[in-house]
C-alpha cells in the first residue's frame, strides 16, 4: 500500500503537516534480517485519516506496530517507512506500561464509562503511578521525534488519548507551533473522569492546543463540564477560557472516503468474492458484524441479543447467519483475552443450541480480513449489527452503507456509538443493553420491506458521501488555522501599560474633565487572604484625595457600579460626586435624590428566591460574599478557595436555572470570580448615554467635555463602556439642548431659551481608558491593581495647580452642605417621571 500525497505534485508550496497518533497508517512484520513488510493498521483512525490530507506535505509520526530493539534495525525500518512518510517512533520498553498499561487498561475504560479499573495491590512494578510516568515518557519520545524532523511552520496535529500531553510538549518547546488535539474516543461525563488519579495534569496539558476536537457534542459537551468542574475553568460557546486564554473547543465528526468503499465494491476481485459469498449463504440472510475484539464493542450483548432473536423466532433458525469478524487487537490487557474467553463460550454455547450439521447460526472469525474482501462482506450483509456499549465513532457502520448501493440492506446502530448521531435517520437505533430491543430490531430489519429500506439507505449514503474523511480533516485544519489567525490578532492587541504622565498633563491642560470610576476592585480597599470583612468599603488611602479631585470644579466624578444604592450612599455620600448604582439605573448627585430609569412595572418576583439561593451558597463557601441590589444579585468568591468557589458557582447556577430564575427575564453572567443575576436591561455602554444627559442637564453644563478618564474592573459584558467614547471620538453624537438660564421644573418649555451644544469635545489623545489587572479588555489601557489607582487618583488631585486652591476653600463648606441636604433612603423618581413633569426630555441625541 503506498500513502498518497497530492501535495507532493503541486512542489514544496504546500504548508507541512505532521500528524501525529499512537499508531501509524502501517504496522511493520518482521520478514528477515533489516527487512520488513508494511501492512495497513486496524482501526477507524487510520481509516480516516487515510483519507484527509490532500491538501498538505503531510508526514506522519507513530509507533511502527513492532518493538525494535537493534539500531541497524531501526535504521532499516525507517528507511522503508520514509518512503511512505511515515516516521517511526521506537518505544521500546515503555511501550508496555503506556499503551497496555496506562492507555488501554486505564484511560480507554474511563473514557468509555466502563470505570477505573482496581490496581493490582501485587504487582508493585506495575501502578497507576509506573503507568502514568511510562505515559508521560513517551509523550516526550513523540515529542523528541516531533523536535527533530519539525520545521518553522509545520501544523502539528495529535491525535487521541495516547497523546494528552504532547500538546504541553510541543507548546514548551516551542509556543508558536500550532497544535491541534483530536479525540477519536468518547469523552466521558464529569463524573466518571473525576475518578482518574492525574485528572487535573492530563486537562491542563491538552488545553494547551490551540484547537480541541470531538466527533460529537455531547462529547464537547461533556469535556467543558469536566474542565469547569475539575479546574475551575469557564466554559464559553467558544471554548474553554483561563485566564484570557481561549482554547477553542469544538465538534467534527469524522467520516471516510466513500469512493474509495464504492470503487472497491465494483471491482471483479470483490464481484467474485461476493458472488461466492451469496452461494454460500442462498436462501439465508446474513447478518454483519465487524468489530475490534474490544470490551466496548458490545460483542457479548450482540450475541445474547442473537440469541433471544432465535429463540423467539424459530422460523428464522435455518435462515439467518451471523457472520462476526472480531479483529484481534490489545492482546496484551487482560481484560481483552477475559472477552475473548467470554466470546468464545457465548458462540459455543449458541451454536450448540440452534446450529446443526449443516447450519451454524453464528460465524465468528478471530482475525482481520483484507479490505477487498471486508467491502465483499459489506455489499453482501442484509444487516449490519453495531452493539457498542460506547464508541467514539464507528466507521464500519459508515463503511457498511457505503458498500450497499446495490442492496440496501438495514443498519442496526447501538445509540451509545458517535454514528448514532449522524446516521440516526436511516438506522433502526438500539440501547445495546437491552436484549429484548435489540432482538426485535433485528426482527425489523430482516422484514423491512424494500421501499423503506431504500429510503433509509438514501438518507445514510447521502450523508455518508458528504460528511467524508477528507471533509472532516478539512474542516479541522481550517478551524485551527482560523483560529491561530484570531489569537495571533488577540496576541498582538493585548493593551499597552497606561501612560500616566501624558493623562496627566492633558488632564491639567484640559477645562472640563470627566472621570468615570467603577467602585469594586477599583475604589475598594485591596482584599486579602487575610481580610476579615467582605463589606464592600472604600479604601481609606483614598479618601482625602479623592474628596480633593471631587472637589475640583473642572471635574466631573462618576461612580459607576454594579452595587446598590445603600453602597453608594455609604461610602461616598460625603464625596462631591455622581453616584450611579446598580450599573446606572440609578443615579443620583451625591447630596440629591435617586432618580431611575427602571420600568415602574419591571417584573422582580425571582429576587427573593434567587436571595435564598445565593445567601445559601455564601453560607457554604468560606470568604464569599453577595450583594443584593433591588434588580441584581451577584455572588464573589474571588477571595474563597477558586476551585472550591467554581465548582460552588457551578451548583449555584444548576440550582437557580431550576427554580427560581426558570421562568425570569433575567441575565445570568459568569464572571470570573462570581455570578450575578440581574433584571434584563442595560448594559453599562447604555446607561451611559443616560447618565451624561442628566449630569448635563442638571448641571447646567454649557461646555463640552474635553478630557474623558474611564477606568474600572467592570465584567466583560460592561466594557462596552470604554467603547462607548471611543465611537463618540469617531463620530460625535452626544448633544444635548439646554437653557440659558437654569429652569425649575415648573418653568414650560415655551418659555425656554434653547442652546444646543455636543456634550462631548474629545479629541483621541485626551480620551483614557483603563482595565484593572486585565490583559483581554477592551479599554486602551491597563493598570495592574487597585494598589495603583491609589497613586494615580493623588496625581490626579494635584495635578492643576489652579484647581487646587479652590479645593481648599470649597472643601468644608461643600461637606456640610451635603450632611445637611443628604437622605439615605430618599424617594426614587424616574427619569421619564421627571421628564414628564418638567416638559424636557434632557435628552441625548445618539
Ligand atoms: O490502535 P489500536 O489500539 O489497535 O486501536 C485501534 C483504534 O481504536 C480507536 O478508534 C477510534 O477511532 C475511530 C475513528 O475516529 C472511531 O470511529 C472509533 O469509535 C474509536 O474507537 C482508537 O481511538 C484509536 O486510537 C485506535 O487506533
Ligand atoms: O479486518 C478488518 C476489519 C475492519 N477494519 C477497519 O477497522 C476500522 C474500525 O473502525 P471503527 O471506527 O469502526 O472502530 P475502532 O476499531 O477504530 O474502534 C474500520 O475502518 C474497518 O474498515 C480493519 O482494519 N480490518
Amino acid at each position: 500500500m503506498m500513502l498518497r500525497n497530492d501535495a507532493d505534485a503541486c512542489g514544496g508550496e504546500t504548508p507541512r503537516l505532521l500528524v501525529v497518533a499512537n499508531r501509524l497508517p502501517v504496522s511493520a512484520k518482521k520478514t528477515g534480517e533489516n527487512s520488513w513488510s508494511l501492512e495497513m493498521s486496524p482501526g477507524g483512525l487510520v481509516s480516516g485519516l487515510l483519507g484527509v490530507t490532500a491538501q498538505f506535505d503531510t508526514k506522519w509520526v507513530g509507533w511502527p506496530g513492532v518493538d525494535v530493539n537493534d539500531e541497524a534495525e531501526k535504521d532499516a525500518l525507517s528507511q522503508s517507512l520514509a518512503k511512505m512518510k511515515c516516521i517511526p517512533v521506537f518505544l521500546g520498553e515503555v511501550f508496555d506500561q503506556y499503551y497496555n498499561g496506562y492507555c488501554n487498561g486505564i484511560l480507554w475504560p474511563i473514557l468509555h464509562h466502563m470505570g477505573l479499573p482496581q490496581e493490582d495491590p501485587h504487582d508493585t512494578n506495575k501502578t497507576f503511578q509506573t503507568q502514568y510516568d511510562a505515559y508521560k515518557k513517551a509523550n516526550r519520545m513523540f515529542l523528541d521525534v516531533i523536535v527533530q524532523n519539525y520545521q518553522e511552520g509545520d501544523i502539528v496535529w495529535c491525535h487521541d488519548y495516547h497523546l494528552m500531553f504532547l500538546p504541553k510538549y510541543l507548546k514548551e518547546y516551542n509556543n508558536k507551533i500550532k497544535v491541534g488535539w483530536f479525540l477519536h474516543s468518547p469523552f466521558p461525563s464529569s463524573e466518571v473522569y473525576k475518578t482518574l488519579p492525574s485528572r487535573s495534569e492530563l486537562l491542563r496539558s491538552i488545553l494547551t492546543a490551540d484547537l480541541l476536537g470531538f466527533h460529537t457534542y455531547d462529547f464537547v459537551k461533556h469535556f467543558i463540564s469536566t474542565c469547569t468542574r475539575i479546574l475551575g475553568v469557564e466554559g464559553t460557546h467558544e471554548g474553554i477560557v483561563d485566564q484570557g486564554r481561549v482554547t477553542r473547543v469544538a465538534v467534527f465528526p469524522i467520516g471516510i472516503d466513500p469512493d474509495r468503499f464504492i470503487r472497491t465494491c465494483k471491482l471483479p476481485e470483490a464481484t467474485q468474492q461476493i458472488n461466492e459469498l451469496k452461494e454460500k449463504f442462498s436462501g439465508k440472510k446474513v447478518i454483519l458484524g465487524v468489530d475490534r475484539l474490544d470490551t466496548i464493542k458490545g460483542i457479548p450483548q450482540k450475541y445474547l441479543a442473537f440469541e433471544k432473536f432465535l429463540e423467539e423466532n424459530p422460523n428464522w433458525r435455518d435462515k439467518v447467519v451471523l457472520v462476526q469478524i472480531a479483529v484481534p487487537t490489545r492482546n496484551d490487557v487482560p481484560e481483552y483475552r477475559k472477552l475473548k474467553k467470554q466470546v468464545h463460550g457465548l458462540v459455543g454455547r449458541i451454536n450448540g443450541r440452534f446450529g446443526s450439521v449443516s447450519s451454524l447460526p453464528i460465524h465468528h472469525l478471530d482475525c482481520s480480513v483484507d479490505f477487498t474482501y471486508l467491502c465483499a462482506l459489506y455489499a453482501t450483509a442484509d444487516v449490519m449489527l453495531v452493539t457498542s456499549l460506547r464508541d467514539g465513532m464507528n466507521l464500519v457502520s459508515y463503511e457498511f452503507v457505503a458498500c450497499q448501493e446495490a442492496k440496501k440492506g438495514v443498519l442496526v446502530l447501538s445509540e451509545f456509538a458517535g454514528a448514532g448521531q449522524s446516521l440516526g435517520a436511516g438506522a433502526l437505533l438500539v440501547n445495546p443493553w437491552d436484549v429484548t430491543e435489540v432482538s426485535s430490531a433485528i426482527e425489523e430489519a430482516l422484514t423491512m420491506p424494500a421501499e423503506e429500506r431504500e429510503k433509509r439507505h438514501r438518507a445514510n449514503f447521502q450523508y455518508v458521501n458528504i460528511h467524508s474523511a477528507k471533509k472532516w480533516g478539512d474542516d479541522f485544519m481550517s478551524v485551527l488555522n482560523d483560529n491561530i489567525s484570531e489569537s495571533e490578532m488577540q496576541l498582538r492587541e493585548i493593551p499597552l501599560e497606561l501612560p500616566q504622565q501624558d493623562m496627566i498633563q492633558r488632564y491639567s491642560q484640559s477645562n472640563n474633565r470627566l472621570i468615570i470610576v467603577g467602585f469594586y476592585g477599583t475604589l475598594t480597599a485591596p482584599m486579602s487572604s487575610e481580610t476579615k470583612e467582605m463589606d464592600l468599603k472604600l479604601n481609606p488611602e483614598l479618601k482625602g484625595t479623592l474628596r480633593a479631585l471631587c472637589n475640583d470644579p473642572k471635574t466631573t466624578v462618576v461612580v459607576l457600579s454594579r452595587s446598590g444604592r445603600d453602597i453608594l450612599d455609604k461610602n461616598f455620600g460625603k464625596y462631591n460626586m455622581w453616584l450611579a448604582a446598580e450599573n446606572g439605573r440609578f443615579l443620583k448627585y451625591s447630596t440629591g435624590e435617586w432618580v431611575t430609569n427602571m420600568p415602574q412595572n419591571m417584573n422582580l418576583d425571582w429576587v427573593d428566591g434567587a436571595k435564598n439561593v445565593f445567601k445559601y451558597f455564601t453560607d457554604r463557601t468560606p470568604r464569599s460574599f453577595f450583594e443584593a441590589t433591588e434588580t441584581s444579585l451577584v455572588w464573589n468568591y474571588e477571595y474563597a478557595d477558586v476551585e472550591f468557589g467554581r465548582a460552588q458557582a457551578r451548583d449555584m447556577l444548576q440550582y437557580l436555572w431550576a427554580g427560581p430564575i426558570s421562568n425570569a427575564s433575567v441575565d445570568v453572567v459568569r464572571g470570573n470570580h462570581s455570578v450575578e443575576v440581574h433584571a434584563v436591561g442595560e448594559t453599562k455602554e447604555t446607561e451611559m448615554g443616560r447618565i451624561l444627559g442628566e449630569i448635563v442637564h442638571r448641571k447646567s453644563m454649557t461646555t463640552p467635555f474635553d478630557f474623558v478618564f474611564c477606568i474600572g474592573n467592570f465584567l466583560e459584558k460592561d466594557e462596552d463602556i470604554y467603547t462607548f467614547f471611543e465611537s463618540e471620538i469617531l463620530s460625535p453624537k452626544l448633544s444635548h439642548e439646554t437653557r440659558s438660564k437654569s429652569p425649575s421644573s415648573n418653568h414650560s418649555l415655551k418659555k425656554k431659551k434653547k442652546v444646543s451644544f455636543n456634550v462631548l469635545d474629545l479629541k483621541k489623545e485626551n480620551y483614557f481608558s483603563a482595565a484593572i489587572g486585565q490583559t483581554h479588555t477592551k479599554a486602551r489601557y491597563v493598570i495592574h491593581s487597585s494598589h495603583d489607582v491609589v497613586d494615580l487618583v493623588h496625581k490626579l488631585a494635584v495635578a492643576d495647580p489652579t484647581t487646587r486652591m479652590t479645593n481648599s476653600f470649597s472643601d468644608s463648606e461643600i461637606y456640610k452642605t451635603r450632611n445637611a441636604n443628604a437622605s439615605s433612603k430618599s424617594s426614587i423618581s424616574s427619569f421619564r417621571r421627571k421628564e414628564l413633569e418638567n416638559g424636557d426630555t434632557g435628552q441625548i441625541d445618539m
